[in-house]
């Protein structure tokens, strides 16, 4: 079993039923949204909101019951995979380019499980590109005060064309190295005007699982406001 699946699988055994489960997205959320079908064709009874259209696509291809999200006031859980994981348990988000859908449903859980495979436990973050998510209106005038933050940003493609999120924002990801004050450059970033969210995830995380290659896991409790 890939580490990736098996920390997947260990986060949905926290699934209950009656619970709004937040799903999230790319590949390691993609082995928890799997988990999910095969417990809802068991009989596990929950509703779920999704981070992007590409796990609302699977989750309904699986028979997920989903709940439109202006009905929804609390999630009880979101599980979601990370780009990096530091020692504080600070992670950075966005590679698959969800980072806004993500933080707020993350944001709206009560509790938020964070599934990696252990090459993303770092000691500190910033090697990892950040994605920034910002609006198209005068992008590079926005770019522009990334790079003042010494940012190295550049605006994400995909097929030769400007990566467009579901949101219909432009992704630009900054190589700032180094980020010691998580807090800190988050507030930086999303003050600049354009910019409507960045993928620093700072004391959200209740638990992380990590999954090794040997199908072993981890589970670390985390406090989220600490
Ligand atoms: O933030 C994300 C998508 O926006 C993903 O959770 C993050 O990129 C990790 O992806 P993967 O599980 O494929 O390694």
């Amino acid at each position: 079993m890939n580490a990736k699946k098996a920390a997947a699988e260990k986060a949905v055994e926290v699934v209950q039923d009656g619970m709004i489960v937040g799903l999230g997205t790319g590949s390691t959320s993609y082995w928890a949204i799997e988990r999910i079908g095969e417990r809802v064709r068991e009989g596990l009874s929950i509703q779920a909101v999704s981070s992007s259209l590409a796990s609302e696509e699977q989750a309904k291809k699986l028979g997920i019951p989903l709940i439109p999200l202006e009905q929804v006031k609390s999630i009880d859980i979101y599980i979601d995979g990370a780009d990096e994981v530091d020692q504080g348990f600070q992670l950075i988000k966005g590679g698959g380019g969800a980072l806004l859908r993500e933080k707020i449903l993350a944001s709206s859980s009560k509790q938020f499980i964070v599934i990696v495979d252990d090459s993303k436990m770092v000691e500190t973050l910033g090697r990892f590109p950040l994605p920034v998510e910002i609006v198209p209106f005068a992008s590079h005038l926005t770019v522009e005060k990334l790079r003042q933050l010494d940012g190295q940003p550049e605006i994400r493609m995909k097929d030769g064309q400007i990566f467009i999120s579901d949101n219909g924002n432009y992704i630009v990801d900054c190589h700032f190295g180094t980020i010691a004050d998580p807090e800190r450059m988050s507030a930086e970033i999303n003050a600049i005007a354009g910019v409507v969210e960045n993928g620093l995830f700072v004391h959200m995380a209740s638990q992380i699982i990590v999954g090794h290659a040997d199908a072993s896991v981890k589970v670390i409790h985390c406090n989220p406001r600490q």
